[in-house]
């Protein structure tokens, strides 16, 4: 089969040039010779590519390979020849899965290598589809720009989790599969009969995880239309033995307006949930519990704003916590507070 000879100083060079031209045949084993290496390829280089290779000692052989295991099962096997092993496990630890969607991170220096490395993800989670996130989560709706690199281009997906479904679009809603011991933690300390606020839903994870084992109300806002449209379609494929009641709106209004007095309220907007502190201590009843989230570094500024903003009101701190890590020393916290 055809091989690429190369002089064994110049080899990791010209492999990576030959990866970015999809040239190499990922299928077969590099061999390597005293003095050479020989690089699969699946045909023959063009003339550009050879200029591009120009002063580099190369030769196209007829030559025999090794074919790689047919059945590979770690995400390394299906990267070898294409991304640094230490990489591999880098960008294996960024997988969102979430139903047949799988989003991941690219390093940049890797860019090039991005649609291999789709391919390769999609063979070794065997999703649907691929995508790349191409920025930070942003904006009022918290959601990201997403580069289709494998599989169909297909973002809309149903999620299962702990026994619940959730429908979701990964390009048009926030949601986190990485939140999903915290949904369950929630809602293991509800009881039936509780009046709850999600302040902002989504599409729905923490009020369908709560309704499903609690006759509870539940009322989930968000300000997303694309949200509120799946947290519908979510109440309809889950089997609840509680009442989810979404709204769309800004939670500011939509809280004036009902005027409730809640027993339990679920504020994960991490990087603005400041702002809505005093409408939701507000909207919760003497003795209710709140689930607050912030972006912090110490458990003291959340737990020192919710003391503060319900002054004169006591507040009881039931649990402070580390969700995830969100950059180096920076965690999505999570405080339980009783407030009287
Ligand atoms: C971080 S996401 C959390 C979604 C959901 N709780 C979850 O865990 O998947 C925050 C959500 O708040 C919504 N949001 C932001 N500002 C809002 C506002 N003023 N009123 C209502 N919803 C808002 C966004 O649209 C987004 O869906």
């Amino acid at each position: 089969m055809l091989g690429l000879k190369v002089s064994k100083n110049n080899a990791d060079e010209i492999r990576r040039t030959l990866l970015k031209n999809s040239l190499i045949d990922l299928g077969w084993k590099i061999k390597t010779s005293d003095e050479h290496v020989y690089i699969p390829i699946n045909k023959v280089p063009s003339e550009d590519l050879i200029k591009e290779l120009d002063g580099f000692e190369i030769e196209v052989v007829d030559t025999d390979f090794k074919i790689h295991k047919k059945h590979p099962k770690s995400f390394k096997d299906y990267l070898k020849n294409t991304v640094e092993a230490d990489k591999v496990d880098e960008i294996k630890n960024s997988f969102d899965i979430m139903g047949d969607v799988v989003v991941l991170e690219i390093p940049d220096e890797f860019e090039a290598e991005r649609f291999l490395i789709g391919e390769a993800a999609l063979k070794f989670t065997k999703r649907k589809a691929i995508y790349r996130k191409t920025s930070e989560i942003k904006g009022v709706i918290r959601t990201r720009e997403l580069e289709h690199i494998a599989g169909e281009d297909v973002s809309e997906t149903v999620h299962k989790e702990f026994g619940s479904r959730i429908m979701l679009d990964v390009r048009r809603v926030y949601f986190s599969p990485r939140l999903a011991t915290e949904r369950r933690r929630v809602a293991e300390q509800v009881e039936d009969g509780e009046l709850i606020i999600d302040m902002f839903a989504g599409v729905g994870p923490f009020p369908v995880t709560i309704a499903k084992d609690h006759d509870v109300k539940i009322y989930a806002v968000d300000i997303n239309p694309a949200a509120h449209h799946y947290i519908k379609r979510n109440i309809e494929i889950n089997k609840l033995k509680g009442e989810i009641i979404p709204i769309l709106g800004d939670v500011k209004t939509v809280l004036n307006d009902l005027n409730l007095s809640a027993d339990r309220i679920i504020m994960n907007l991490p990087g603005t949930a400041c702002d809505f502190l005093s409408t939701a201590i507000n909207s919760l009843k003497s003795g209710g519990v709140l689930h607050y989230y912030e972006f912090a570094s110490d458990y003291k500024v959340p737990v020192e704003r919710i003391v503060e903003t319900a002054k004169p009101r006591n507040v009881e701190i039931l649990n402070v916590r580390k969700v995830k890590s969100r950059s180096p020393g920076v965690w999505h916290m999570a405080v339980d507070a009783k407030i009287d």
